[in-house]
C-alpha cells in the first residue's frame, strides 16, 4: 500500500470480504482525503481476489483503468483508491491456480494480461500446448501436471479437446529462460508426443488472438515432443532470390493453393489491394511451374502509354504508325516460354482486351500492321486491385476475357487482417535495408511494434516496406521509437513530413541534447533513455553480470533481462561492460 509518504502491506484474508474505505468499519483503513467512506470491496474466494467499486467518489482503478463490475486481480496489478496506491502480490498460490478457465474467461483474462504487459513493458508469453488424442490420464492429469508447476499469476484453459492455452505474465519466450523452459522440458517429458507452441508479447503480437493463433501454428509445426517458437510458425520462400514472408494461415493456405495451381496451365487471376503482394504470388504460380526456366515478364497495364497499348503488348511492324521505324516483338512475344504477368488488367482498353482474349484463345498474336500470326507459347498470370465483377457490370472489362484470365482466382488478404505478419516482415524488412546500408542491425522498441500492429496500413507489405527502408536510414542510435515513425502510427495529426525531420534532427544521445524546449522528447521516451543508461551503468559496474546489475538499481531480473533483449544488448558475462548487437 502507498499512501502519501508512507508504505505498508496489507494481508488479504484466505477467503472473506475486505472492506477499503476511509472510516470505520474499514477492513482497510485509508485516512486519504481522496478515499471515500466506503470506496471498494475485495472479495477473495478459492478462484482468486477480485474487485469491486462501491461508488467511490474518485473512483477504483486497476492499472489506470476504472473498475466496472467485480474484477480479477492478478499478481502485479496497480490498484488505486483515490490517490493511494497498492501493489497485488500474490505470496501463495490460490487454489484457482489449481483449475482451468473456460475459453472465453482465459480469452477475457488474456486481453488483460496483453493490456498490461504493453502498457507496463512487462514480458509475457502465451503457450500452446497440442496434445495427441486421446489423452493419456484425460485432460484432469494434463491439468493437474501443469498446475502444480505454475506460478500464482499464471492461468490456463481448454482451446478444444487437443489445445491447451497457458497464459504466462513475466515469463519471456526465450528457451531456456525465466521459466518457460522448465515448463516446457516437464510437460515434453510427462507428454512426449506433445507439440508445444510458444510467442511472446510485443515481438510476436499486439493482441491476445494473434498471439494464440500465433502460438498455435508454432505447435502445428514443432515436432512431436519438441517446442517451436513463433517465428518457426513462419516460413521464408525463397521464390528464385524473391523472398517472401508466409505467416498468417489464410496466407499459407493461399501460397499452398498456388503451388497446385502452378502445375497445371489454367491463367490466374491475382486479386488484392495495392502493394499487397500480388507480384510475389504471381511470381511464385511462375517459379512453380513447368515454365521456371523461362521468362517471367511483368506488364504495368495502366503504366502502358494510351495509344502505344497495342504495339506494346503484340508488337508492330516497320511503318505500322508514325515512329515504328523498326519491326519489334511485343512484351507477349517476349514471354515466350514463360509466363506474362499482367499486373493492373482491368485498365486495359477495351479494343486491347479484345486482341488480348482472341491470342490467349488461338495461342497466337499479330503484331500491329501485319497479317501474319504467330504463335505464342506462354502463360497468363494478371492481377488488379479492382473488383473486375463490377467492371464487367459496369461495361469497362468484357465478360469473356474476365472468365477467360480468371479460371483460378485468388484473393491476397490485405496486410491489416494479417496482423501476426506485420512484426515479422518489419524486423525482416529492418534487417534487410540495415544490411544494405552495412549498418548495425536497428532494434524496434516494444512501443513501435504495437504501433505497428495497430496500423491499418493503406499501401499494405509495400508501405512497411518503405517505412523500414526509411527508419533504417534515418534513425540515429540503435532502437526505433515511435516517434520514427509517421504521425499517423502516433496517433497524431499532421503529414509524414513532421516524423522524418524530427529523425534528421536526433542525437545520439536524446536526453542530453534535448534541452531546448521545443525540442524535448516526450517523456515516456526520455524515461526510456534514462532507465537505458542506468541499466548500462549498472552492467558495467557489475562487470556485466545481469542478477548484480539487476539487483544494483532495484529491477526485477526478468524485467532487466527482457528490456536488455528489447534494447538488442548482449551481455557476455566476465566482460566488462555490455556489447549492442
Ligand atoms: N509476404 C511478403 N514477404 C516479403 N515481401 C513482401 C511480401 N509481400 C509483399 N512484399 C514486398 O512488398 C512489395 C510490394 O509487393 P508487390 O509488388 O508484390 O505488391 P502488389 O500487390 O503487386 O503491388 P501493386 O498493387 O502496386 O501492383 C514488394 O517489394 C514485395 O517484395
Amino acid at each position: 500500500m502507498m499512501e502519501g509518504d508512507s508504505s505498508w502491506r496489507f494481508s488479504l484474508p484466505a477467503e472473506g470480504t475486505v472492506l477499503v474505505g476511509r472510516d470505520a468499519p474499514a477492513d482497510l483503513l485509508l485516512r486519504d482525503e481522496s478515499v471515500s467512506r466506503r470506496h471498494a470491496r475485495i472479495l477473495v474466494t478459492e478462484e482468486g481476489a477480485r474487485v469491486v467499486d462501491l461508488g467511490s467518489h474518485n473512483g477504483t482503478l486497476v492499472n489506470g483503468r476504472p473498475v466496472e463490475g467485480a474484477h480479477l486481480l492478478l499478481s502485479g496489478d496497480v490498484l488505486s483508491f483515490g490517490a493511494v496506491l497498492a501493489v497485488v502480490r500474490a505470496r501463495v498460490r490460490p487454489v484457482a491456480a489449481r483449475r482451468t478457465l473456460e475459453s472465453e474467461r482465459l480469452m477475457a483474462h488474456l486481453r488483460e494480461e496483453v493490456d498490461r504487459a504493453l502498457r507496463y513493458s512487462r514480458p509475457l508469453s502465451v503457450l500452446v500446448l497440442a496434445l495427441p488424442e486421446p489423452l493419456t490420464g484425460g485432460r484432469d492429469a494434463v491439468e493437474a501436471l501443469l498446475t502444480a508447476e505454475a506460478e500464482p499469476a499464471e492461468a490456463m484453459g481448454w482451446l478444444d479437446a487437443a489445445h491447451l492455452l497457458c497464459v504466462l505474465p513475466e515469463v519471456s519466450s526465450e528457451p531456456g529462460e525465466d521459466g518457460l523452459g522448465e515448463r516446457v522440458e516437464a510437460l515434453l517429458a510427462a507428454y512426449p508426443q506433445a507439440r508445444l507452441g510458444t510467442a511472446a508479447c510485443p515481438t510476436d503480437g499486439c493482441d491476445a488472438d494473434t498471439l494464440v493463433a500465433v502460438a498455435r501454428t508454432a505447435a502445428q509445426v514443432a515436432k512431436p515432443g519438441r517446442a517451436a517458437a513463433a517465428a518457426d510458425g513462419a516460413t521464408r520462400l525463397d521464390l528464385a532470390g524473391r523472398m517472401v514472408l508466409v505467416a498468417d494461415p489464410a496466407m499459407s493456405q493461399l501460397y499452398a493453393l498456388l503451388r497446385r495451381l502452378a502445375a497445371s496451365e489454367l491463367p490466374v487471376l491475382v486479386c488484392g489491394e495495392t502493394g499487397v503482394g500480388k507480384e510475389n504470388a504471381a511470381f511464385a504460380v511462375h517459379h512453380w511451374s513447368r515454365r521456371s526456366a523461362g521468362p517471367f515478364i511483368a506488364v504495368n497495364c495502366a503504366a502502358l502509354p494510351e495509344g502505344l497499348v497495342e504495339s506494346e503488348l503484340f508488337g508492330n511492324e516497320k511503318g505500322a504508325f508514325t515512329g515504328a521505324t523498326t519491326s519489334r516483338a511485343g512484351l507477349l512475344e517476349s514471354a515466350q516460354g514463360g509466363t506474362v504477368f499482367l499486373d493492373e488488367v482491368g485498365e486495359l482498353p477495351l479494343s486491347a482486351q479484345a486482341k488480348l482474349l482472341r491470342a490467349l484463345e488461338v495461342r497466337r498474336i499479330t503484331r500491329v500492321g501485319d497479317t501474319r500470326e504467330r504463335p505464342i507459347d506462354l502463360r497468363v498470370v494478371a492481377a488488379t486491385h479492382r473488383d473486375l465483377e463490377a467492371e464487367v457490370v459496369a461495361g469497362r472489362f468484357r465478360q469473356d476475357l474476365y472468365f477467360r484470365l480468371g479460371a483460378a482466382t485468388v484473393l491476397l488478404p490485405p496486410l491489416r487482417e494479417r496482423p501476426r505478419e506485420v512484426p515479422l516482415l518489419a524486423r525482416d524488412f529492418l534487417a534487410r535495408a540495415c544490411q544494405a546500408l552495412g549498418r548495425t542491425e536497428l532494434v524496434l522498441a516494444s512501443d513501435t511494434l504495437q504501433a505497428l500492429s495497430r496500423d491499418a496500413w493503406p499501401g499494405n507489405v509495400r508501405e512497411l516496406r518503405n517505412l523500414m527502408d526509411f527508419v533504417a536510414a534515418a534513425v540515429v542510435g540503435d532502437v526505433v521509437d515511435p516517434h520514427h515513425l509517421p504521425p499517423r502510427m502516433q496517433g497524431r495529426k499532421g503529414g509524414a513530413t513532421v516524423a522524418r525531420t524530427e529523425v534528421a534532427q536526433e542525437s545520439s544521445s536524446p536526453v542530453l541534447d534535448a534541452e531546448a524546449p521545443g525540442s524535448r522528447l516526450p517523456l515516456a521516451q526520455e524515461l526510456r533513455e534514462l532507465e537505458r543508461r542506468r541499466m548500462m551503468e549498472a552492467l558495467d559496474a557489475e562487470d556485466g553480470v545481469q542478477t548484480r546489475a539487476a539487483a544494483r538499481i532495484g529491477m526485477p531480473i526478468r524485467t532487466f533481462s527482457f528490456k536488455l533483449k528489447q534494447l538488442g544488448v548482449q551481455v557476455r558475462p566476465g566482460r566488462r561492460g555490455p556489447t549492442p548487437e
